[in-house]
């Protein structure tokens, strides 16, 4: 008689192999109570995005049941749902995002727990589109909390991280546009310098951009997260040993901030959003913006301020609301948060 084979069963080992194993977090309804410990020790539990000033934007929003609202920038839907629970079921939200991986995640999270599309709308739209993701409809309330969330960081597959090797993407949009990669490729050396210093003020912009063209003239790759954090390292070696890590951390934070903004276009789209925001707000009606660094914030302070002036706007924000310490203390990357808001005549 034929013996049935049976296979071994492979030893796993003991580490988890991927990022994808690594964490229970990733699956935080299943793991409730080590997320709220790590949301304590004050981590972003891996897979998960905290947000950020959710009392004050929900104080200047003054959201009421029956109001028609947008969230430009879904994310997790942390706020999606802050914004949600204040309409009581009366009302729509339209959200969205151009991430489709996390867009998705994150329609499946809220449809569980009752926010369908009777209550709220998920589009996969760029926000510069603002005028066309509620066509003949206006809001009450809007909200944009730009930038990157914590799950795409956190993923080294989408190359937002320096600190994990991964492929130099930096898309928001994995389905479109050309990486970050293909985007160095492309520049010259004068180009890239102009690139670091008008996107992120970097002070060594020249010193890294002529690392980046070097590597690449001489036949050398650029091609992944940890190929370019090692350009950065060897450009700034010449810095006393004292100092040096510090500000290769920092270096690292400002290209990779840089050319994430430039990939993504993200100047042109806030630009474009900006422009249009009063066009597509009732009479009295809100915004919020959260601003992660000073070139986003010179834009939207720059915005406000002239449609102030053109009577577009009744009231703007005098100044920027930042997050209390004790916010910052729970949530590190909450620390460069700054908050304007204006109110439609
Ligand atoms: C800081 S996160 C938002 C987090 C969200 N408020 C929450 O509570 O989970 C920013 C999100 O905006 C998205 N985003 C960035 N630029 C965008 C744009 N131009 N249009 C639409 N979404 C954008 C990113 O993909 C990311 O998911």
């Amino acid at each position: 008689m034929e013996q049935e084979h049976k296979r071994r069963v492979r030893y796993q080992g003991t580490h988890p192999r991927n990022f994808q194993e690594k964490y229970k977090e990733l699956n935080p309804e299943k793991y409730r109570s080590d997320v709220e410990k790590i949301i304590q020790s004050g981590k972003t539990p891996a897979g998960m995005h905290i947000p950020i000033m959710v009392e004050e934007i929900l104080d200047v929003l003054q959201i009421q049941p029956g109001m028609t609202g947008y969230d430009a920038t879904l994310g997790y839907g942390g706020h999606t749902r802050k914004m949600l629970e204040q309409l009581q079921g009366q009302g729509h939200l339209y959200s969205t995002d151009v991430d489709p991986v996390e867009s998705e995640k994150t329609r499946a999270r809220l449809a569980e727990l009752g926010y369908g599309p009777e209550i709220l709308t998920i589009r996969r739209m760029n926000f510069s589109q603002v005028d066309q993701v509620a066509p003949g409809e206006a809001f009450d309330f809007v909200l944009a909390d730009l930038g990157v969330s914590s799950m795409q960081i956190d993923d080294p597959g989408r190359g937002f991280t320096f600190k994990r090797d991964g492929p130099l993407d930096l898309r928001l949009d994995p389905t479109t546009g050309i990486t970050a990669a293909q985007r160095l490729r492309e520049l010259d050396e004068e180009e890239l310098t102009a690139l670091l210093v008008e996107n992120a003020d970097e002070p060594y912009a020249e010193r890294i951009a002529k690392g980046v063209l070097g590597t690449l003239k001489g036949g050398g790759r650029v091609e992944t997260t940890r190929q370019l954090a090692a350009i950065v390292e060897e450009a700034l070696s010449f810095l006393p040993q004292a100092e040096r890590k510090e500000a290769v951390k920092k270096s690292c934070q400002r290209t990779f901030q840089a050319l994430r903004i430039d990939v993504n276009s993200e100047f042109e789209a806030l630009y474009a959003f900006l422009e249009k925001l009063p066009g597509v707000l009732k009479s009295g009606g809100r915004a919020a913006v959260l601003t992660f660094h000073s070139g986003e914030d010179r834009l939207v302070k720059k915005a406000f301020k002239q449609h102030l002036r053109e009577g577009l706007y009744r009231e703007i924000a005098g100044d920027v609301t930042r997050p209390s310490a004790q916010e910052c203390f729970q949530n590190p990357r909450a620390r460069s948060t700054k908050l304007r808001w204006a109110v439609r005549a």
